[in-house]
């Protein structure tokens, strides 16, 4: 705690000291100080060592621990807040006596003879001290305060004397911001220093969050917690202000959390007080110039800020508790506190303006020196430094590309102005694989346009065309990304006819997207060589991006194929691939947790398939939120299947939302229009099915699984709204395209569909009999979840399935555990979906609670079909006209139904049917 005393010396007229009471009291404990068990335990060692030091830079909590500490042993304090005037022997050792006298009610000799005598030899008179405090087994802590304001050898020395002469009831406990030169490393060495250092004082998470919950209204959780502490280091003060002026609600928090972070001024004003203040100018301008440096050595140090002596300058600093931290055993690297850091720019500007830019200059030379290239980017991306940019583009931009580092050559580009950019092929070919890479579509084509304008002068035809095929590459892959699969074709079939052999990594580029476009046309044994082929020819030159990018379209080849299990192992070696050459942040690796979600989607492993979406998600959160689509629908896919309503709506709304706005590929808007057509047939939300339909886009030739799954979301919609005829016209077509392009998985889906449809049309045989051929794919593709997206009605098929058809071990096994799944299944909405039907008689006369008559006076085969017709809600008229009979004899047989039932209304036969079913449907 920075003293709040004056530090004034009063001197009575008789020429005594006076002391001022309040340096000599213990601080009062604040009400709501935060006890931290983790360093109390460290500190409750204390009597077996000589010395305890807790020191660490301003505002750390060297204070308000030992306040916590002392509060819970029981013993005498002499505590003496020490402040800038008690440099001085005579007063250091006035106030040191003074404080003793107070807390042991002893050496009143020594008292009077410090406060008389002038001047006093301190080592003789600590002598005197200790003889006098002599023959007390009362433990006394004493504490000083504040060391570091005392610089005096005298004292120091005076010191080194007490602590080596203490008697055993005596511990010193020094709060300090710098190291005191007090024999330490002796002490250390003897096991007799009880040390707190800076990063043990840092507030922990346990110590953050029960500080914060002890003073604001709402809670933090773990996830919010975290990354402030990380990003203030656990610095007190730092949180203490944040939660000093925070509003009692959390939105507000987060923001003014994130204000201070970045340099409130509230808390420059405190560093400006609490650190400069104390410092030397040279000092000063030393740490104003090395703050453009995150990390530093003496070489860099010197380079930067022109000192000679630039390690003893470090450790110097270090030694001061400069809020500078070792990162090595060795102490040869060096970083300032993140907010120190800040401070300090903040005071470069302030104090040197002008002068930030030829820093930075002078750090990326001292990084190039080095060998650090990103280091010595960053700094010619702070600098301006024109020059050096394009000087390290040129020379390792393509590396840095190669391990993914495209926001930092983003940035670099961004730094060099357009006009200069668009005269350098190369520089443009980078910027504009880095756009593409970073989904910047735009950016891409505004690149190239501005250097076609003016490279063509500026070289010879022929060079000229060779860069022209390696736009049109780049071309290429963009226009593949936005589904124009003819124009992608073009272009790269030119690029590859025109670019020379010795151009492997662009050829490399186009090669994929032929195979590619193949995949798309419904060519997979050609895409799934040409795939291969673009991998092995990556992998050599060391590609990684373009690597990737064939893992994951032979993954999705695979799929189509039918062969999940082999998308499955591609997935596996993109990853190991990935973390091997250090790129798991790539953007591209999202497409490859999606690939992996949707193979585990179909599995039924929900928990992975979240997993995945989820690190979809992070992966592009720089991108920005457009590009969850595809994992938001995953997500709402999954939780539909839990059946979680709330949160399965959210994602649905978050679909509509982004949908609205953007522009996507066919293959997104398929996946998310499917989602959201389960979701509305999950919630019989026939309007928005039928909203749906009226703006859905035209079909085009299924040739692939992402206009398949277009159509098929088009059949099932007919099939929600009733229409189970045209769905089957769609489905017909569809399945067609799919056989002749061998589309297995799209095969799969489409019975499951054609099942549906016949199902709901009263077709049973043919609905029974797709879904049998769905079972018998499904034994290769491993599909679950795909046909639980039917809903409760899946029950029913399966068992009518299993009773009129020979199934296969498998396929039988695959259906009872598809029936027992969708019972545990919990529907978004509670009413019975199931429709009575033969197949279910059996089972419910098989259960406990059903009216005994029933038992005994079996229902006929007519009456179970009224009842399962009353069920559905249709009036004795219809009845009779479903079943083609006259309204009489419906009559009838309803009235031997209420006999059997025992029940006298319409709505009491309803309760009964719904109790029998919805031990059938589960929920
Ligand atoms: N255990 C704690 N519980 C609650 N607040 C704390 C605690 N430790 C530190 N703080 C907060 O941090 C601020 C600084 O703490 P403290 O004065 O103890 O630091 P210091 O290291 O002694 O500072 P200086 O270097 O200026 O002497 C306090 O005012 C308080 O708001």
């Amino acid at each position: 705690m920075a003293s709040a005393h004056l530090a004034k010396t009063v001197e009575s007229g008789s020429g005594q000291l006076v002391l001022i009471p309040s340096k000599i009291s213990v601080p009062n404990r604040p009400s709501k100080l935060t006890h931290r068990p983790r360093l109390a335990s460290q500190l409750a060692d204390y009597s077996t060592h000589q010395l305890t030091l807790i020191h660490g830079p301003a505002g750390y909590g060297k204070t308000s621990l030992s306040l916590d500490w002392i509060n819970q042993l029981n013993h005498p304090v002499a505590w003496f807040s020490i402040d800038s005037a008690d440099n001085e022997p005579v007063r250091f050792i006035a106030y040191l006596t003074a404080c003793l006298q107070q807390a042991t009610q002893r050496c009143p000799q020594s008292l009077e003879q410090v406060l008389t005598a002038n001047p006093i030899h301190f080592e003789s008179h600590i002598s005197r001290l200790l003889m006098e405090l002599a023959n007390t087994d009362i433990p006394v802590l004493l504490v000083l305060d504040d060391y570091h304001w005392i610089d005096n050898e005298v004292i120091h020395q005076g010191l080194r004397f007490l602590i080596k002469h203490k008697p055993a009831f005596l511990h010193i406990v020094i709060n300090s911001r710098s190291l005191p030169p007090l024999g330490l490393a002796n002490l250390r060495l003897h096991d007799q220093l009880l040390e707190i250092a800076p990063d043990q004082l840092a507030f922990d998470e346990d110590d953050a969050h029960q500080f914060f919950a002890d003073r604001l209204p709402f809670s933090l959780t773990p996830c919010q917690l975290a990354p402030l502490l990380q990003q203030v280091e656990g610095w007190p003060t730092v949180l203490q202000l944040i939660a000093l002026l925070s509003t009692p609600d959390i939105d507000s928090f987060e923001s003014w959390a994130n204000e201070v972070v970045k340099g409130h001024t509230y808390l420059l004003d405190y560093l400006a007080e609490e650190v400069l203040t104390q410092v030397s100018p040279e000092i000063k301008q030393f740490l104003y110039f090395s703050s453009v440096l995150d990390s530093m050595n003496d070489y860099l140090v010197k380079t930067v800020t022109g000192v000679e002596n630039g390690q003893a300058m470090l450790e110097q600093l270090e030694q001061l508790g400069l809020f500078i931290t070792p990162l090595d055993c060795q102490r040869h690297w060096y970083r300032y506190h993140p907010l120190f850091s800040t401070f300090l720019r903040h005071q470069l500007g302030k104090h040197y303006p002008g002068q930030t830019q030829t820093l930075h200059q002078r750090a990326c030379a001292g990084w190039q020196q080095l060998g650090y290239i990103h280091e010595a980017l960053t700094h010619a991306i702070a600098g301006e430094n024109h020059c050096a940019l394009t000087e390290i583009l040129l020379k390792h931009g393509w590396s840095f590309y190669q391990q993914g580092q495209c926001r930092i050559l983003q940035q670099a580009l961004n730094s060099i102005p357009s006009a200069t950019l668009a005269t350098n092929a190369e520089l443009t070919m980078l910027g504009a694989w880095v756009a593409q890479n970073l989904y910047q579509y735009d950016d891409v084509e505004n690149l190239l346009v501005q250097a076609e304008q003016k490279l063509p002068q500026q070289m010879p035809q022929p060079q000229w065309q060779e860069i022209q095929c390696e736009f049109n590459t780049i071309r290429a892959q963009l226009a593949m990304n936005l589904g124009q699969i003819k124009e992608a074709q073009m272009l790269a079939q030119d690029a590859l006819a025109n670019l020379p052999e010795e151009r492997r990594r662009i050829r490399t580029v186009a090669l994929s997207v032929l195979g590619e476009a193949s995949f798309c046309q419904g060519q997979l044994t050609k895409a799934q060589q040409m795939m291969e082929e673009a991998e092995q020819l990556a992998r050599l030159r060391g590609a990684s991006q373009i690597a990737l990018w064939t893992l994951c379209q032979q993954s999705e080849i695979a799929m189509a194929q039918g062969y999940l299990q082999k998308a499955f192992n591609i997935q596996d070696k993109a990853l190991q691939f990935a973390t091997e050459h250090q790129v798991n942040h790539l953007p591209i690796m999202e497409f490859i947790h999606r690939v992996r979600a949707q193979v585990l989607f179909e599995w039924h492993h929900l928990d992975g398939a979240e997993k995945h979406s989820l690190a979809g998600i992070e992966i592009l959160r720089p991108q920005g939120e457009h590009w969850f689509l595809q994992c938001y629908a995953l997500l709402a896919k999954i939780t539909l299947l839990r059946g979680k309503h709330t949160v399965c709506a959210d994602y649905i709304q978050k679909l509509q939302q982004l949908m609205q706005g953007d522009d996507y590929h066919s293959d997104w808007m398929a996946n998310a229009h499917a989602t959201m057509l389960a979701y509305w047939q999950a919630t019989q939300d026939m309007a928005a099915i039928e909203r749906w339909q009226q703006a859905a886009p035209p079909l085009s030739p299924a040739t692939n699984h992402f206009y398949q799954c277009h159509a098929r979301n088009r059949a099932r919609a007919e099939i929600y709204l009733n229409q189970p005829a045209k769905a089957i016209d769609i489905l017909t077509s569809l399945q067609q395209q799919a056989v002749k392009y061998r589309l297995i998985t799209d095969q799969n889906r489409n019975h499951i569909c054609f099942a549906q449809a016949y199902w709901s049309q009263d077709e049973r045989e043919l609905a029974l009999e797709h879904l049998e051929q769905a079972l018998q794919l499904a034994t290769t593709t491993g599909f679950i979840s795909s046909f639980l997206l039917i809903g409760k009605s899946l029950i029913v098929m399966l068992k009518a399935l299993k009773q009129d058809y020979p199934l296969a071990d498998n396929e039988l096994q695959r259906a009872e555990r598809l029936i027992k799944l969708a019972q545990q299944q919990r529907s978004l909405n509670k009413s019975i979906t199931i429709t009575l039907d033969e197949t279910l008689i059996g089972d419910i006369l098989l259960q406990a609670d059903i009216p005994e008559l029933i038992k005994s006076t079996p229902l006929t085969k007519r009456e179970w079909q009224v009842l399962s017709l009353i069920h559905s809600g249709l009036s004795n008229e219809q009845i009779a006209g479903h079943l083609e009979v006259a309204p009489s004899t419906i009559k009838t047989h309803i009235r031997s139904l209420y006999q059997k039932l025992n029940v006298n209304h319409r709505d009491e036969a309803i309760d009964i049917a719904n109790k029998m079913l919805r031990t059938i449907q589960g929920d």
